[in-house]
């Protein structure tokens, strides 16, 4: 039966050794709170680090992979220098601080860590394969495993597999300071489905990956290496009638009025948080300093609650954040103390969910102010407990749950002023509007809790990895077969048929400088010796003579709009020169090339182009939408069409494009020749529509192409020609054709 695979950093049971004896005990942090009700009512099986075992007897752990095994989680084992590397080091000494704006704190030497990151997300790929069967769903969660969904693509192709970030994802701006951010991006694009929290998260991630891939940005869905990733919105939440239930359980109720009568009359003002420099503790602190000070009269009124829970304690960030924190308390109190009263009641431990949520139940007033958090699900929590829909929220809106929570006390944590304000609010706050607040916020927690957010989460990863309907254009994604490559070799005779930028030369910031370099004029050279070589090109007929016209070569230009058929002809025109349009289509092209810096304009005889490659690319793709329409209102598109290319807008009059010359090279064709056609980009593809099905049509790139095969890039192209050339003339060149059809199937 087809199973959802959980795969997460930590497991949901932490295993260690206590006084000699094994302890399983619950994990902390948000990402194990949240994930426990899914995998418990989906009967899934969770895959991750179940703490370190190095202390572990041979039999203890033993014991602990049975106990673990019935509770249906699989460990993944690491050493202790490769988890410390890889989670104090890689996770959570980079990536963490980064994700969450924190760039000071960001290590950017980090070369080992970066190595054994690595290594454990390989580590984490090779038990997720031996865990799955066909037909399986794999779900895997956040930062500390973002190559995963990559290289469990290239294991598992068909699997169906989906992403979630628990954490923000950064403006680009901040993204990209990241060195391993290519490797980062490719690795999360391995999935079927990413999810985040909020949809200004999502857009970061499109950004960042139009920014380090130059993928198309797209709002709901990217393009990568032939395939579709989905990009979902899917904010995270709680198990709130568990939440409930415990709110209503008599014991925890005692709890509750136990910790009220403690505080003898004073409203309770409570934060509870992992002790994580994101959460903004120190600043809570500063704001609950300048709220005593500010208010003489109430500071026998009020008694702060702090819990803060351990955590990442032997990374070095974190130890010094522990010490900053207790001196803070200690000042405080020291100040504002008082022979009866203590205004911070601190605790640095980790408590049972009942104590928890008896703590919610007492607390008047919930602060939740973190500098950054991906949602927050306290704030959740602490809602779900007010049964009686009394109590106040204040609520940073630098956590992802402030989308949600709109009738919460915003604040800007970075404010203390603000958020001390906030505090006097929320304490005075008349139970009439307290109700009103309360009741809408617990409304929305209840109906979207952590079952409906999961179930929506796999309903749309079905979705995203469902096949392709049938007729659908399918990408290319095979490399050549040895076979293929050697019935080329040995044609008695061969046609080329070779686009130009993107196949024979990498794709150049601007058109003019992807001139031709000496070794491809000697490759192009030494192969119209004995093939015809015909190079169909977008560009400009000037260009094309300039570059290449000194070679016995078939060129065509401007997409087959002109053509030399042979070296000591003319150039001749495919159609009069039917260009009326051209002015006003100008004007627009202008306008918007004015408005995009980096984007520039391209003129040939029958067509305008509007490049726009190093352009800023959110910007450039919705100047892209306009420009379409703008073109589709103003000039007359039965004569004329618009073509998408790589980074490219172009104009031009209907029917002509390069599948327009195919009937004039095919036309000289002697019965047993090859024909190979090869090209990148949207327009070669009117080529490989044009050749009849014996013709070898070969995509450059990871594109949805109709090729039959497909080459990485330019530089795998020239190894293409080289070895055909070379094995053809009898050269020892068959070591490079191992060298070449290993590529190429890779
Ligand atoms: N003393 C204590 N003992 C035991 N448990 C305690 C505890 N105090 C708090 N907890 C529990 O720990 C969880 C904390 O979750 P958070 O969302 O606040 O943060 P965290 O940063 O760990 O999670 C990450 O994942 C979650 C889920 O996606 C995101 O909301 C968040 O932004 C992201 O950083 C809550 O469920 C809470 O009940
Ligand atoms: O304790 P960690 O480092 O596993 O982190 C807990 C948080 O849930 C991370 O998202």
């Amino acid at each position: 039966m087809a199973r959802l695979l959980i795969v997460s950093n930590r497991l949901p049971i932490s295993v260690r050794v206590d006084r000699g004896a094994l302890c399983l005990t619950r994990s902390s942090g948000g990402l194990a709170a949240a994930m426990r009700g899914p995998h418990e009512r989906r009967c899934a099986v969770w895959i991750g680090w179940p703490g370190s075992v190095t202390s572990l007897s041979p039999e203890q752990r033993r014991d602990a992979d049975v106990a673990l095994a019935g509770m249906r989680a699989v460990p993944v084992h690491l050493g202790a220098a490769e988890q410390h590397r890889f989670y104090d080091g890689f996770s959570n000494g980079v990536l963490w601080p980064l994700l969450h704006y924190l760039l000071d704190k960001v290590n950017l030497d980090a070369e080992l860590d970066w190595e054994a990151y690595q290594r454990v997300n390989e580590r984490f790929a090779d038990i997720v394969v031996a865990q799955y069967t066909p037909g399986d769903a794999i779900w895997v969660h956040d930062y500390q495993l973002l190559l995963l969904p990559a290289l469990l693509r290239r294991r598992l192709p068909g699997a169906r597999i989906g992403f979630f970030l628990h954490v923000p994802f950064p403006s680009a701006e901040v993204f990209r300071i990241l060195p391993w951010r290519e490797q980062i991006v490719r690795g999360l694009l391995g999935a079927d489905l990413i999810g985040f929290h909020t949809a200004a998260y999502r857009r970061n991630f499109a950004a960042s990956a139009a920014h380090v891939l130059g993928v198309e940005p797209g709002e709901a869905e990217l393009e990568h290496d032939g395939r579709r990733v989905a990009l979902g919105v899917h904010p995270i939440s709680i198990d709130a009638a568990e939440i409930e239930r415990l709110a209503g359980h008599p014991g925890v109720r005692e709890e509750a009025a136990r910790i009220r009568a403690e505080a003898r009359g004073r409203k309770i003002v409570l934060g509870i948080d992992r002790l994580d420099y994101t959460k903004g503790i120190p600043r809570r602190l500063l704001a609950i300093q300048r709220f005593l000070e500010r208010e003489p009269e109430l500071r026998d009124q009020v008694r702060f609650l702090q819990l803060a829970v351990p955590t990442r304690e032997m990374a070095g960030a974190y130890a010094d954040f522990r010490r900053v924190v207790h001196e803070m308390v200690g000042r405080i109190n020291g100040q504002y103390g008082t022979t009866y009263a203590t205004p911070i009641h601190y605790m640095h431990r980790s408590l049972p969910l009942e104590q928890v949520v008896a703590l919610y139940l007492a607390a008047d007033v919930m602060l939740v102010t973190p500098l950054r958090d991906g949602m927050n699900l306290v704030a959740k929590e602490y809602v779900a407990a007010r049964v009686d829909d009394d109590g106040a929220l204040i609520l940073s809106e630098f956590a992802g749950a402030s989308s949600e929570l709109a009738e919460a006390v915003s604040v800007n944590p970075y404010d203390i002023g603000s958020v001390a304000a906030a505090v006097k609010q929320a304490i005075a706050m008349p139970p009439a509007e307290q109700q009103r607040r309360m009741a809408a916020l617990r409304g929305r927690v209840a109906t979207h809790d952590v079952h409906a957010w999961a179930q929506a989460f796999l309903d749309e990863l079905d979705r995203a990895a469902a096949p392709e309907p049938e007729g659908a254009a399918a990408p290319s994604r095979r490399g050549m077969p040895e076979g293929v490559v050697e019935r080329v070799r040995l044609a008695p005779q061969r046609v080329w048929i070779l686009d130009y930028d993107g196949t024979l030369v990498p794709f150049a910031p601007v058109p003019d400088l992807a001139a031709p370099d000496e070794e491809l004029l000697a490759l192009l050279r030494a192969l119209s010796e004995r093939d015809r070589v015909h190079i169909v090109s977008g560009r400009r007929r000037a260009d094309i003579e300039r570059w290449l016209g000194a070679l016995p070569l078939h060129l065509h230009a401007e997409h087959g709009f002109w053509s030399r058929l042979e070296a000591s002809d003319d150039w001749v025109a495919l159609e009069p020169d039917a260009a009326a349009w051209k002015g006003e289509a100008r004007a627009i092209l202008e306008g918007v090339t004015r408005r995009t810096p980096g984007s520039f304009i391209e003129e040939k005889t029958v067509t305008l182009a509007w490049h726009y490659r190093t352009a800023e690319p959110e910007l450039a793709s919705q100047h892209v939408r306009e420009l379409r329409a703008c073109l589709e209102e103003r000039l007359p598109m039965d004569t004329l069409e618009l073509l998408a290319g790589a980074k490219v807008v172009e104009v031009r009059p209907r029917g002509v494009h390069k599948g327009r010359v195919v009937p004039l090279i095919l036309d000289e064709v002697p019965a047993r020749a090859a024909v190979i056609a090869i090209g990148d980009d949207r327009t070669d593809e009117d080529i490989f529509a044009a050749l009849p099905p014996s013709a070898c049509t070969i995509h450059v790139g990871n594109e949805s192409s109709r090729a039959a095969y497909r080459l990485p890039d330019p530089g795998a192209v020239r190894r293409l020609l080289r070895s055909i050339h070379a094995g053809h003339a009898g050269h020892a060149g068959h070591a490079g054709h191992a060298g070449l059809d290993a590529e190429i199937h890779a």
